[in-house]
């Protein structure tokens, strides 16, 4: 008898670590069991644990565990592989069972749980192959049982938690017991390493400080499913809610491609659950560092794409502030798209955008060369001193006229006058609005005269000529409305009028926290209103361009659709746990918002993997700050392209390690260093992506937004930097709001480079470190 054979997602992620030559067994092992499972050199054999569970040779040395799950509408076995591993590691203890929430298969792997929590819980473990004394391995590293605990046991790390509780919220049955058995957090790891998903997440949720009411409404509600009593037994039917890898002849190239695939096929079920939904108008995904908001918006997209009838326009828009980030996204797209759908998505940076708009509104050649706010800013300072005009700094008229003048669309004194300043700071009386908006006046009258506009114009313009469009569609659909549904074609004003239609069907944003108001009218007008028109991921602690914007005033009204991921998938605990201190999520630091009325909260967020504790490096000197950098960039570059052996192969540092400085001249500085000194090759991180083929990629903060490095070190984190002293320091006293915004804009920056390290964090300064670096 022949059989299909599926791979659980766990197992698929075990063989992405094994050597080449185990992987090139396990397809020929593939093959033969497919061909006759009851071969005899496949040795198949039930576990005694759970005659569910089978186990089946390899080779001499690896097995593969099985479990049978059924027979289908053809006469076919169907087997699913739940691990591959040592023989040594395989125990008949093992098992799988149907999870009571999900309805999926689960195997729980005993083998890696620490021996101190085995003992605790009364669990002996029976290896099927037992091996020599000598060559014995532990199963795991078992946690120092220190005396006292001996005499008087240690408090469980789930106080408060019973086994009920557990079963409820959907840990496995067999980790139960276990999971109460656990007294520090260095037990938990060991546990859940081995555990199912949702059981990770539970308990790692629990132990993080999350209500059992929590867990329930963030962990386990969005996963589960309805099970009659007859499929809570039935393997093949739970076999078809869980995901899987079917193998087949292609199974060689999905292994190939290892850990990038992991993303593209299994969504964590909290993602999964937001990408297929159909929302009643705008959505809101937010969620820390790593969480996957922007895979999840990909997913989205490809989502979206797939439900379009065939075509060859780009009814969807995927947009993004920054021009590198861009860049990243087409590339993750077509690795997760066909290229004919890929092909119906416009994939473009917001200020582009808007500048499409703008010429396609402007006669050829009459267009406004576009200057960013320093410049700006150095235009209005000029003006200032022209004027002598000492009252106001030329930074708060500016921020006044984007946030006030520009944001609410003021187009003269008189709205200008009546117009809200929440979250400004500083009040102004009536006299001094009109001292403002005279100066200002005089300003935008220079840029008009020296033909340039900022881009924060720009996007007020382009904004303007949507909303028009918006409008004339509206008006006309309201006019047809009115004829009931007849066509106008002797009603319309202009033959263009006939065919006027909004650009897109779906926008997708990405890195929504750094929009402007004027960036989301323009949005906002783009697409009908309607379900699934507007799908945006954001984390407001990640913001570090100062837009502070509220939706629902921009027409975007998210409320009742909004969703917050809390697992990090990036991003080390300890790593988290150092940025999280930057930001100071649980202490005094400013409120975040949460792109509405509301404020947003890391609570809850977690992350499964574990690395070393990140390095503070304190040096005496900039000098000495570089080579030790150096030193440590030599030790990283050997570390990755030599490997271990084990669980991290190989790996060319290009693309894997960076080094992430604080100014564009420190920038300078350390790539001149690496490059003359150093014998490290370098390539800038810049606007528009990666310049260069070099080892280590060099870039200030802000370019490392939606990127992500294995090693990251900061350099040049000190004090007067970290924030900028120079420049915020004169708001201490005269506009305390204006600092403590400023202040967190400097938070953010440090806590979204931090957070770009995926194993392994060194953060440097000379003289006194940051005020955001805790020691
Ligand atoms: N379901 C998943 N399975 C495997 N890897 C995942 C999954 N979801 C996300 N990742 C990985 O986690 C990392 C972070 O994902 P992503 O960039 O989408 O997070 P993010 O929330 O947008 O982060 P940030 O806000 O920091 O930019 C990526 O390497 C991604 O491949």
């Amino acid at each position: 008898m022949t059989a299909r054979l599926s791979l659980y997602e766990k197992a698929e992620h075990e063989l992405y670590k094994l050597d080449r030559s185990v992987k090139g067994k396990f397809y020929d092992f593939c093959h033969r069991f497919r061909q006759n499972p009851d071969h005899p050199g496949l040795d198949l054999k039930p576990l005694k644990g759970d005659g569910r569970v089978f186990r089946a040779k390899i080779d001499q040395s690896y097995r593969a565990l099985l479990a049978k799950a059924g027979v289908d509408e053809h006469g076919q076995e169907r087997w699913l592989v739940v691990a591959v591993r040592h023989r040594k590691h395989v125990y008949e203890e093992l098992s799988v069972a149907i999870n009571r929430v999900t309805g999926e298969i689960e195997f729980v792997d005993l083998s890696v749980v620490g021996q101190s929590v085995l003992q605790r819980a009364g669990v002996t473990l029976t290896p099927v192959d037992p091996t020599p004394e000598a060559e014995l391995q532990q199963p795991a590293p078992t946690p120092e049982v220190h005396e006292s605990i001996a005499v008087e046991p240690a408090a469980p790390l789930l106080s408060g938690i019973t086994g009920e509780n557990l079963r409820s919220l959907g840990v496995a049955a067999q980790l139960i017991d276990l999971a109460l058995a656990v007294t520090e957090s260095g037990e938990l790891d060991q546990l859940v390493s081995g555990a199912p998903l949702l059981t990770k997440d539970i308990l790692y949720g629990l132990a993080a400080g999350m209500s059992i009411d929590e867990v329930r409404r963030e962990i386990t509600a969005p996963v589960e499913v309805e099970l009659a009593d007859t499929e809570r037994d039935d393997l093949g039917a739970a076999l078809a809610r869980t995901t899987v890898t079917t193998i087949d002849d292609d199974l060689r190239v999905v292994l190939e491609e290892g850990d990038f695939r992991a993303w593209k096929v299994f969504l964590h079920p909290a993602q999964a659950k937001l990408v297929d939904r159909r929302y009643n108008g705008p959505a809101r995904v937010s969620g820390g560092p790593g969480t996957g908001k922007t895979i999840v918006a990909l997913h989205r997209v490809k989502h979206l794409a797939q439900q379009l009838p065939p075509g060859h326009n780009k009814p969807i828009l995927l947009t993004t502030f920054t021009t590198n980030l861009t860049v990243d996204l087409r590339a993750r797209l077509s690795s997760l798209l066909e290229p004919d759908l890929v092909a119906r998505v416009e994939i473009t940076n917001i200020d582009k955008l808007a500048a499409r708009v703008l010429n396609e509104n402007s006669l050829s050649g009459t267009g406004k060369q576009r200057i960013y706010d320093s410049v700006a800013i150095g235009i209005l300072q000029h003006l200032l001193f022209e004027l002598d005009e000492k009252r106001w700094e030329p930074e708060f008229l500016y921020e006044e006229w984007e946030q006030v003048i520009l944001g609410q669309s003021l187009g003269n004194r008189k709205a200008y006058f009546e117009a809200r300043r929440a979250g400004r700071g500083r009040s102004v009386n009536r006299p001094e609005r009109a001292q403002i908006w005279k100066i200002l006046e005089q300003f935008t009258a220079r840029l008009d005269k020296e033909n340039r506009e900022t881009w924060g114009q720009a996007a007020e313009r382009a904004a303007r000529f949507e909303m028009e469009r918006a409008a004339k569609i509206k008006a006309r659909q309201d006019r047809k409305d009115e004829v009931g549904g007849k066509d106008l074609i002797h009603r319309d004003d202009s033959s263009g009028m006939r065919y006027i239609a909004h650009r897109y069907q779906h926008v997708v944003v990405d890195e929504a926290q750094d929009l402007r108001p004027a960036h989301w009218k323009m949005l906002r007008a783009m697409v009908a209103p309607g379900p699934d028109d507007m799908f945006i991921a954001g984390d407001t602690y990640q913001r570090i361009y100062d837009q502070q914007v509220t939706l629902g005033t921009v027409g975007v009204n998210i409320r009742g659709r909004s969703s917050r991921l809390t697992l990090s998938y990036r991003t080390t605990k300890e790593i988290l746990a150092r940025a999280m201190q930057v930001v100071d999520a649980k202490g005094n630091a400013p409120a975040y918002d949460d792109l509405d009325d509301g404020t947003d909260t890391l609570a809850g967020y977690r992350s499964v993997l574990r690395g070393p504790i990140p390095e503070l490096a304190p040096c005496d000197t900039w000098d000495d700050e570089l080579t030790q950098l150096a030193t440590t960039l030599h030790a990283w570059r050997e570390e990755l392209t030599s490997g271990d052996g084990g669980n991290n192969p190989r790996r060319d540092p290009r693309g894997n390690i960076a080094v992430c400085v604080a100014d564009r001249d420190s920038v300078n500085q350390v790539m001149y260093y690496l490059a003359t000194e150093a014998g490290i090759t370098v390539a800038e991180l810049t606007k528009d992506g990666v310049k260069g083929d070099g080892e280590v990629h060099v870039g200030t903060m802000h370019r490392f937004k939606g990127l992500e490095y294995q090693k990251l070190a900061i350099v040049g984190a000190r004090d007067g930097v970290i924030p900028r002293t120079t420049v915020i320091d004169r708001y201490r006293e005269s506009d305390p709001q204006r600092y403590a915004r400023e202040e967190r804009k400097a938070r953010s920056l440090l806590f979204v480079a931090a957070t770009r390290a995926r194993d392994t964090l060194r953060i440097s300064w000379h003289g006194t470190s940051s005020p955001y670096i805790s020691q």
